[in-house]
C-alpha cells in the first residue's frame, strides 16, 4: 500500500492506494472515525457490484445506504434535498460519517450534502471509477449542476481520508476506463512530461493496468501539490481545469448524453491546443502529439458543435473574472500558461480562421 498526505492545516488528510483496500475498510475508517454510524451514498451501478461485499465488511457498523441513479443528471439540488431527508430519517448527526462510494457524481453530491447538512458532517471518499480516483475524490471540490451549467453550486469540503482500491477498476467498462485517462493526459500536459510519455508507451487497457498504481499516485501527487498551494482556486489551481472550459460547455450542450466528462475534456484540450499553436503560445507539434495519444486512448478529438451556443455556456465558467476568461493553455508538454481573454473576444480567440 502507498500513501500520500495532503497538507491543508486542519483540513489535512491521507490518500491510500492499493489493490484490495476494501477488504480492510474498517481499519482505514477507524483512522479518522471512531463512531459506528455510517451514511453510505452510492449509485445503482456500483450497488450492483459492491453492496453485498460492503454489507459484510461493515457488519459491525450501523449503516444506511442511499442509492442515486448513475449519471451526471443525478447531480441536482433536488437530489440533495432527498439526501437530506434520508439523513434526517436515519437520525444522522454531526458526529456521524458520510461515505461517498462511487464515481465523480457520487463524490460531488455526497461531499456537498455532507458540507451543508447540519452545517457539516465529516465525509470520506472511496472512489470507484478511474476518473474519480485520479481527480475528483481529491481536492475537496464538491457540488451539483444547475440547468444553467455544470458545478455552478458547490463548496470546498475536504474529505477526512481518500481510499483508492485499484481492484475495483475491473468492473469498469472500457468507455469509463479511458474516460479517466483523459484527466491523466491533462496532468501530463500541464505539469509532467514523463507521465505523458508513460501513457504514450501503453497500447491498451491491460498495459495501462500494469502501471496503474504509478499513474494514480503521480496524478494524485500533482493534484496534491497544486491544491496545497491554492486550495480555493484563487490562481494556480485553475491549471487543473485545462480542457474544462470547452469540455464543460460541450457536456452541457449535449445535455450530458453524448460525452462522458473525460471525453468532453479530451475535445476541450484539443480546441485549446489548436488555438495555442495558431496563436504561437504552444510549441509546434504539441497538438499532433496530444491528439495521437488521445486517439490511442479511444478518446474523441473532433466534434462539429454549434460554437455560438457553446460560447454562451462558457461565459458562465467559474474561472471568469471581471469580464475576462482565464484560459489554461500549454506552452509545451508539461508546461502550462494562463491566458486572459476578454469575453467578447472569446469566439475569435478560439475559432478564428477555423
Ligand atoms: O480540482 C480542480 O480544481 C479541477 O478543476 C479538477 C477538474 O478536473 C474537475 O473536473 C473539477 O471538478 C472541475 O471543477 P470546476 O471548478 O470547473 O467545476
Amino acid at each position: 500500500m502507498r500513501e500520500l498526505h495532503v497538507n491543508l492545516g486542519e483540513n489535512s488528510y491521507d490518500i491510500l492506494f492499493g489493490s484490495g483496500l476494501l477488504k480492510n475498510l474498517p481499519e482505514y475508517i477507524k483512522r479518522v472515525y471512531k463512531g459506528k454510524k455510517l451514511f453510505i451514498i452510492t449509485d445503482n451501478n456500483v450497488e450492483k457490484y459492491y453492496r453485498e461485499q460492503l454489507e459484510t465488511i461493515l457488519k459491525d457498523y450501523d449503516f444506511t445506504f442511499y442509492i442515486l441513479e448513475a449519471g451526471e443528471k443525478s447531480k441536482t439540488l433536488d437530489n440533495v434535498a432527498k439526501i437530506y431527508k434520508a439523513m434526517i430519517n436515519s437520525s444522522l448527526s454531526r458526529d456521524d460519517l458520510v461515505v461517498a462510494f462511487g464515481g465523480g457524481v457520487t463524490g460531488d453530491i455526497a461531499g456537498f450534502a455532507a458540507a451543508t447538512y447540519m452545517r457539516g458532517v465529516p465525509f470520506i471518499q472511496i472512489p470507484t471509477t478511474l476518473l474519480s480516483q485520479v481527480d475528483s475524490s481529491v481536492g475537496g471540490k464538491v457540488g451539483v449542476d444547475l440547468v444553467e451549467g455544470k458545478n455552478l453550486v458547490g463548496a470546498f469540503n475536504q474529505p477526512k481520508i481518500v481510499l483508492i482500491d485499484t481492484s475495483v477498476l475491473k468492473t469498469l467498462t472500457d468507455r469509463y476506463f479511458f474516460d479517466g485517462l483523459a484527466e491523466v493526459v491533462k496532468y501530463g500536459c500541464i505539469h509532467d512530461e514523463n507521465l505523458f510519455s508513460l501513457l504514450e508507451g501503453l497500447k491498451n487497457r491491460e498495459e495501462v493496468m500494469e502501471h496503474i498504481e504509478d499513474i494514480l499516485f503521480r496524478s494524485c501527487d500533482i493534484k496534491r501539490e497544486v491544491v496545497e498551494e491554492d486550495e480555493k482556486e484563487h490562481g494556480l489551481r485553475m491549471i487543473l481545469n485545462f480542457g474544462h472550459t470547452v469540455g464543460h460547455g460541450l457536456e452541457q450542450y449535449y445535455n450530458y448524453e453524448k460525452y462522458t466528462h473525460g471525453e468532453a475534456v479530451s475535445l476541450g484540450m484539443i480546441e485549446i491546443l489548436e488555438t495555442g499553436e495558431r496563436e504561437g503560445i504552444t510549441e509546434k507539434g504539441t497538438l499532433e502529439r496530444t491528439k495521437k495519444l488521445l486517439m490511442q486512448l479511444n478518446l474523441p478529438v473532433e466534434d462539429k458543435y454549434n460554437r455560438e451556443d457553446v460560447i454562451k455556456i462558457m461565459k458562465r465558467d467559474k474561472k471568469n473574472k471581471k469580464g475576462e476568461v482565464n484560459f489554461v493553455m500549454i506552452e509545451k508538454i508539461g508546461k502550462h500558461k494562463i491566458v486572459k481573454i476578454k469575453e467578447e473576444k472569446m469566439y475569435d480567440f478560439l475559432y478564428k480562421n477555423r
